[in-house]
Parts: structure tokens; C-alpha cells; sequence
């Protein structure tokens, strides 16, 4: 069946988000070959709240909704067709009549440490500035380097880049599938493992929104759909969902697929300053990601109470 119609894909201007939805674009005409002809896929920048926020930190801003609702609303007032996003970046809640089916192979999950020295996470020196607006970020730096000091860093990729290089900070952190889709590999001084830095909550996957009542658009984006990814994806927001990711509370999350069928969850909620971390971790069939989440969800919660930690949880 061939696609007739045009179909405008909503994003962010950002570099990244362009990238991410050209790579949408490209994988699109190539899963549909002769169904499907470039000039049928137009990208569509809409402007955010959140990407005119530059001077505090986002979590204090508002979150991540200042990201998405403009292109919600143009999504639901029909502007835009389908709405490319970082999942990382999306609430664990969808306005009514929209849905996120369709997740892309997912990117490498992990989070890149670049010095401006050279420097890895564990040889910097004593009182040392890692800048990073992530509290998810600053919070494990500390608690791995109480004697290191974090800040606040914000901006593209780019901006975060430049602010290394004119010294505001002696460190940071990006996620590496940005920096891939951006190529701007080279730049990292370390790789860090999920175990010294557990990556956020979907981190590395882009997810594709649509009116949830658009057939149409559903069967034009199935197949570029990951079911893997998808099952992890719904993991880790399953968790989130539950600790209701307030945007001032630390939290990380990273399923992945061992042994054939079955997901490995691990998550972590900790203090601010990195003073108290708690971790949980699970099992089990791939087909049970959401309730892997929940429960390792609820068990943190649990922790949290126990702990009396001031998670409001
Ligand atoms: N909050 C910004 C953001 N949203 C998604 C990514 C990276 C790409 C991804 O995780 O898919 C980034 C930048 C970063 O954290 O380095």
C-alpha cells in the first residue's frame, strides 16, 4: 500500500533535535522504499518554552514539559502529523489523545565525562567543577566524589562544549548518543559504565508521538518501531511513573536485555547531594517491562520512606 498524503514532522530547532528527526526521516523513506517519497516528509521546527530558558536550571523552570507542550498542542490541533522527541525528555504522562508507540533502535545509553584536562571522573583534582544542570548527573558525581564540586550548566550540546573550553567548568557530562548524533565523539575523555553512572530514565531512545486515533500515521511509523527498545523504554518510565519523577529528586533508570527473553532493571533514587544513594534492581520476561518497572518502582519508594528521605514520596 502506498502512502499518498504529506506528512509534517514536528521538533525542537535544536541541533540535536534536527538530527534526530532527519535520522526519523531517513529511516522512514527506507523502511517504506517505493510506498513512500521524500518530498511526502516535511520537518517542521516548533519553538519551545524551554529552549528560551537559558540562566537557571531547568528542573527550577518548570521541567520537561516546557520541551513538548508547544508541539503537543500542534500535534493535537493537527500542524504537525507525528512529533520526534528524546523520551528522556518526555513526562511519564501523555495529554489525552496522544500516544507513543513507535521507539527508534535505541542509541547507547551511557553518559560521556570530557575534562577540559584530560582528566577521568576518578583523577580530577580534589574541589575540581563538574558542570551539569542534571541533578541525576550531580548527584552520583558527588556521591562517588564528595570532594569534587558540581554547577550549574546549561544550553545545546554546543553551548555546553564552548562553556568547557573557556574554562567555566573543569568537567562535564553529556549523554554519548548526543554526542554521536551530533558526531562529536571525539571530545570525550571517558566512557562511563552504567555501574559508576547509571544513565536516565530512556536515555539514548527517541520516541515518535502521534494522535492516538491516526491510523494512518500509526501504519507509517510501525515499521521503524524497535520492540526491544520499546519494552526497555517502558521499563524505566513504568519505574518513573511510580516515584512520579518529581523534576527535583534524582532518579536513574536502565533496563536491558540479557539472556534471550529476559530484562536486567536496574534504577537508583539518591539525595541531591549525593549523600545517601538507594539502589534496586530486577528481572524478569520481556513481556512483563512494565510490571518489572512498577515493582522496582514501588520498592524504592519503599527504601525512600524507610530511609526518611525528603522525597515527598
Ligand atoms: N536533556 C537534554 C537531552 N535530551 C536528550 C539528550 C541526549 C540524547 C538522548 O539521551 O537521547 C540530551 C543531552 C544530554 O543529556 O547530553
Amino acid at each position: 500500500m502506498a502512502f499518498v498524503k504529506k506528512y509534517r514532522i514536528g521538533t525542537r530547532g535544536s541541533p540535536l533535535a534536527l538530527a534526530q528527526a532527519e535520522e526519523t526521516r531517513t529511516r522512514l523513506l527506507a523502511a517504506h522504499e517505493t510506498a513512500l517519497t521524500a518530498d511526502q516528509l516535511e520537518i517542521v521546527v516548533i519553538k519551545t518554552t524551554g529552549d528560551q530558558i537559558q540562566d537557571r536550571a531547568l528542573s527550577e523552570a518548570g521541567g520537561k514539559g516546557l520541551f513538548v507542550k508547544e508541539i503537543e498542542e500542534a500535534l493535537l490541533s493537527g500542524r504537525i502529523d507525528f512529533a520526534v522527541h528524546s523520551m528522556k525528555d518526555m513526562e511519564t504522562t501523555l495529554p489525552p489523545g496522544l500516544i507513543i508507540d513507535c521507539i527508534l533502535p535505541r542509541e547507547d545509553a551511557r553518559d560521556a565525562f570530557i575534562s577540559a584536562s584530560g582528566k577521568g571522573l576518578a583523577d580530577l583534582p580534589a574541589g575540581a567543577l563538574v558542570g551539569t544542570s542534571s541533578l541525576r548527573r550531580q548527584a552520583q558525581v558527588l556521591n562517588r566524589r564528595p570532594d569534587l564540586k558540581v554547577g550549574i550548566f546549561r544550553g545545546s550540546v554546543e553551548t555546553r562544549l564552548r562553556k568547557l573550553a573557556e574554562g567555566q567548568a573543569d568537567a562535564t557530562l553529556l549523554a554519548l548518543a548526543g554526542l554521536k548524533r551530533l558526531g562529536n565523539e571525539a571530545v570525550i575523555t571517558e566512557l562511563l559504565n552504567v555501574d559508576d553512572m547509571l544513565p536516565a530514565v530512556a536515555q539514548g531512545a527517541i520516541g515518535i508521538e502521534r494522535r492516538a486515533d491516526d491510523d494512518d500515521v500509526a501504519a507509517l511509523l510501525a515499521p521503524i518501531s524497535d520492540s526491544v527498545s520499546l519494552a526497555r523504554i517502558s521499563c524505566e518510565r513504568a519505574m518513573l511513573a511510580v516515584l512520579d519523577g518529581s523534576c527535583r529528586t534524582p532518579i536513574a533508570g536502565y533496563a536491558e536485555l540479557v539472556e534471550g527473553n529476559i530484562l536486567y532493571f536496574r534504577a537508583s533514587l539518591l539525595a541531591e547531594d549525593g549523600s545517601v544513594r538507594l539502589d534496586a534492581s530486577g528481572r524478569d520476561d520481556i513481556e512483563n517491562a512494565v510490571k518489572l518497572g512498577e515493582r522496582i518502582g514501588a520498592e524504592l519508594k519503599t527504601q525512600a520512606r524507610g530511609a526518611k528521605l525528603s522525597f515527598g514520596l
